[in-house]
This record gives structure tokens, sequence and C-alpha cells, in this order.
């Protein structure tokens, strides 16, 4: 049936394709606007805390306890409306930018480029290196590599950094994804450790909520976070005409942990839906800081992001002196990069544990 008629799954992601939803956001999951009166939501109590990994200077958190929520229809989707402060969304997005992207983490560049040691957006904020161009790959490279090769030659040509970093789409975080083998290959990439403790800090505060009168309702996420560790992970970077197309991530080995989800910059809409792509997905806004955690039946169940909202940044992420003073403003004081940087984009930082 599935591939004769359209799929619920598609029906929704047409409906929220860039340019025509205006209305349609007002049936949309969001609780930064409305969580009351949501229908869609329950409201639960954390059992465990929040706890700032010691591994950071300063609070990434601005409650041990946030406010939670479950997807009524969605068993072990979690969401907690950005539990982080300011500063720590601009560690995080700076980390995204900065330390992520980098060897020997893969990007979808990779097979056209050789990716600079000091990543892509170092390069295009250094006025002394960014009308330097980064040298494309010798064609055996290119022909040899297992992508299919792009039909628009501005691939073969050296691309300078500012323009090859609004090209770049993601980076893989510990284990690498080999999408030839579509399996992942160990051993070949420490996860950055401070997104771990941060995805370890919220695994333990996800651990068997509570239904939101302290009553043991069934939430859907029985792991014990303590057992969580990030081994794979996906940088996701989206400008505003970005998409990702519904899918499931089912390449881990063991899918019950959770898979932790982190968005900074623009608000997108986030689709989830069940097992097969008929199940009628579940809009729900997720803005700047919003965490979402893919746990039990959630973890298999189908999802995407058919639009990001224009727009949207806050303002403690797109104006360019933001957080002057603070902890991560002194280490990185070129902030006006990053708001330009973040005004534009969504970024998503994803971790899962795969053994
Ligand atoms: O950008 C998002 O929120 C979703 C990303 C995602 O589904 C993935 O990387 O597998
Ligand atoms: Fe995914």
């Amino acid at each position: 049936m599935t591939h004769l008629t359209q799929t619920a799954f598609r029906k929704a992601e047409k409906k929220y394709k860039r340019g025509q939803l205006a209305h349609d956001l007002d049936n949309a999951v969001d609780l930064a606007n409305k969580p009351a009166v949501n229908q869609a939501v329950r409201a639960i109590r954390l059992a465990h805390d929040l706890e700032d990994p010691a591994t950071v200077p300063f609070r990434l958190f601005t409650h041990k306890r946030p406010p939670a929520y479950v997807l009524r229809d969605h068993p072990g989707l979690l969401l907690i409306p950005n539990p982080f402060t300011d500063e720590a969304q601009r560690w995080l997005a700076r980390k995204c930018l900065c330390d992520c992207p980098r060897p020997p983490n893969r990007t979808n560049l990779d097979a056209f480029f050789d990716t600079p040691p000091e990543s892509l957006f170092a390069l295009a904020s250094d006025a002394t290196t960014c009308s330097q161009p980064i040298s494309n790959r010798a064609e055996k490279d290119i022909l040899m590599a297992d992508v299919t090769l792009p039909k628009d030659r501005v691939y073969t040509q050296p691309g300078l950094p500012a323009a090859l970093l609004e090209r770049q789409r993601w980076c893989t975080l510990g284990m690498q994804y080999n999408w030839t083998t579509k399996e992942y290959d160990r051993g070949t990439s420490p996860f950055d450790q401070d997104i771990d403790c941060l995805m370890r800090a919220i695994a333990i505060a996800i651990t068997r909520p509570e239904g939101s009168a302290g009553d043991s309702v069934d939430t859907g996420n029985e792991y014990d976070g303590n057992s969580f560790a990030s081994e794979a992970g996906i940088v996701n970077y989206y400008d505003e005409r970005a998409t990702m197309a519904g899918h499931v991530d089912k390449t881990e080995e063991k899918m019950d942990a959770p898979l932790i989800s982190l968005s900074i910059g623009l608000s997108c809409v986030f689709l989830i839906g069940g097992m097969t792509r008929d199940t009628e997905p579940t809009p729900i806004v997720l803005r700047s800081g919003d965490v979402l955690a893919m746990c039990g039946e959630s973890r298999m169940a189908y999802h995407g992001v058919p639009v990001v909202l224009d727009g949207t940044t806050p303002e403690f992420l797109n104006n360019p002196s933001a957080g002057t003073g603070d902890v991560v403003a002194a280490t990185y004081p070129e902030w006006h990069h990053f708001a330009g940087y973040l005004t534009h984009h969504r970024i998503n930082c994803n971790a899962r544990k795969c053994s």
C-alpha cells in the first residue's frame, strides 16, 4: 500500500514544508507557548536531578528538576523545554561549530575536500584565512569516494571557507558511521567529552520519570541512565531551507537506550510518528535549547524535520555582543561570528549508545 498511496508521514511532511505553514502551527505541540492547554502532552516529574557535569566551569542547567513532558500518543518521547542557561547554549553552539566538525570526526564534505583541522567555522571567521581556498581532493580520491559524484562542478573546485561552511550539513561524533557498510566503525574517534557528560546528565535525569502527581505512570522510559554513554552521535547543521526526511535510526546494535537530541539556534517543526510511515505523526515545535529524548518504543519511530522556522533564533544567541562578560565570552570573544551563523541556522546535536 505504502508504495501506491501517499503515507501519513509524507502527507505531514508536505503540510509543514516551507512556505505553507502560516496557520498550521496552531496544531503543533508547542511547549514554550501553550504547555498547559496542549492535549497531546502530559506533564511528568523528573525523578532524578539534572546535575551540572563537573567538567564544565559554569552552570549548564537553570533547574535541577525542570518541567518535562511526554507525548500521549508516542510512549517514550520525552521533552524538556530548554533547561539550559543562555551561556550553556552559547557554549554548546561553539562546541558544535568549532570542536565537532574536525578530523577524525567525519563531515559530509570529506569526500570532496580536505577538511581543515581547525574547522571551517574558525577559518571562515578569521580574516587572515577566510580568503584561502580549501583544496579539493585529488580526482582519484573523488572517484574512489563512496558517494555519488555530484553533477554540479563546483564540488570539484577548491572552495572558500565561508562558502563551504554553508554546505556543511553534518558531522559524526564518536564511532563513525560508515555509509557503505551501514555499520559503525569502532574506535575511530573519541566522543567529545563535555558533550558526553552533558548527555549522560540528561540520561540520568530522565530515568523512570513519574506522573505529575508523583504517581508511577508508565512514561515509557525504563532505561537506567547510569548505564548511558554517548558512543555515537551526529551534529546536523540546517540552514533555513534545510529539511531532514522521515527515517528511523536503527543502526545501533541495541536500541534500549534513549537517543538524546538537542537543538540550538532556529526553531523547527519536528515530526514524530510510529513504527511505519502509515502512522500520522505529531508535529512538535522544537526551540533553541529544547531537549528531546526518544526512549522505549519511540526509539523505533519514524521522525524528521520538514521545516526550519525563519527568524526564531533567540536574542542571547543572535545578538553580536551576546554574553559579554560571561565565561563563554571570555574564552570566545568573537561572538558576532556565531551570532551571524545562528541567525540563519539550526544546529541539532544528538547522542546514542550503540552496544
Ligand atoms: O534535527 C533533528 O532534530 C533530528 C535529527 C535526526 O533525526 C538524526 O540525526 O537522526
Ligand atoms: Fe534521526
